[in-house]
């Protein structure tokens, strides 16, 4: 299968429960909620995407033949220095190219694999770390995983039904944007104590 690669690079984990981890960030090209254009943002079903997803333009970007072709690249960023691998799949979406050929290049390479999805698709077996996005008016049908990252506020996002669904981890994070509210997604940590606050630590930080 060939893979459409947006970039590749080494960073810290930024978000969620493993923020602050060394970890390959694998950003695949494409999402399904959004076409990345501009033009297209007030009318698609994800309006609030802080990503630039588009094409394979960006750092160790490109098409990649095969799953072997792409660990190999994931690897050779990673170092041959530390051990716990960490790899981070994420996009776009994920979910339309992440198969199982690429999951077991990574694991024979010792990484793990986490994945970030926004839940519409189901999400691909072998995945040692699921954190999943829901999106406000959307069809989530990964209802189940290591972390539920909710970004806030959504208007049409029960909070009561996404607590009853099996993750681990509730984490609410606030939307990076003209929509977004901090003191919003403070307000739910403090009302609601399952949910903890996750911030997006690398912009502080200025990392990828
Ligand atoms: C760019 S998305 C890619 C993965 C997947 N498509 C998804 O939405 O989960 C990675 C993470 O960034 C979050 N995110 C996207 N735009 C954001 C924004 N403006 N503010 C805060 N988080 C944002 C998403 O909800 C998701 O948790
Ligand atoms: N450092 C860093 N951490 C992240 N966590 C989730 C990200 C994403 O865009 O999927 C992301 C990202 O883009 N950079
Ligand atoms: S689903 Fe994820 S990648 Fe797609 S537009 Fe929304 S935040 Fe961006
Ligand atoms: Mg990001």
């Amino acid at each position: 299968m060939t893979y459409a690669i947006k970039e590749c690079f080494l960073t810290l984990q930024g978000e969620g429960v493993q923020s602050g981890a060394r970890a390959v960030f694998l950003r695949f090209a494409g999402c399904n909620l959004w076409s990345g254009r501009e033009a297209d943002r007030a009318t698609a079903q994800c309006r609030f995407c802080d990503t630039d997803f588009v094409g394979t333009d960006g750092v160790n970007g490109g098409k990649f033949a095969d799953a072997e072709a792409l660990a190999d690249l994931v690897e050779r960023l990673w170092g041959e220095g530390p051990e716990q691998r960490l790899v981070v799949v994420t996009g776009g979406e994920p979910m339309l190219q992440l198969d199982a050929a690429l999951i077991d290049a990574l694991h024979r390479r010792r990484f793990r694999v986490a994945a970030e999805s926004n839940g519409t698709l189901a999400a691909t077996p072998g995945i040692d770390w699921l954190c999943i996005s829901p999106k406000a008016g959307t069809q989530v049908v990964q209802r189940s995983g290591d972390e539920l990252k909710l970004v806030w506020p959504q208007a049409g996002i029960d909070l009561a039904e996404l607590e009853g669904w099996d993750f681990r981890h509730l984490l609410i994070q606030p939307m990076d944007g003209p929509e977004g509210s901090v003191a919003e997604a403070i307000a739910v940590a403090m009302d609601r104590p399952r949910w903890r606050l996750s911030l997006q630590t690398h912009k502080m930080v200025g990392l990828a």
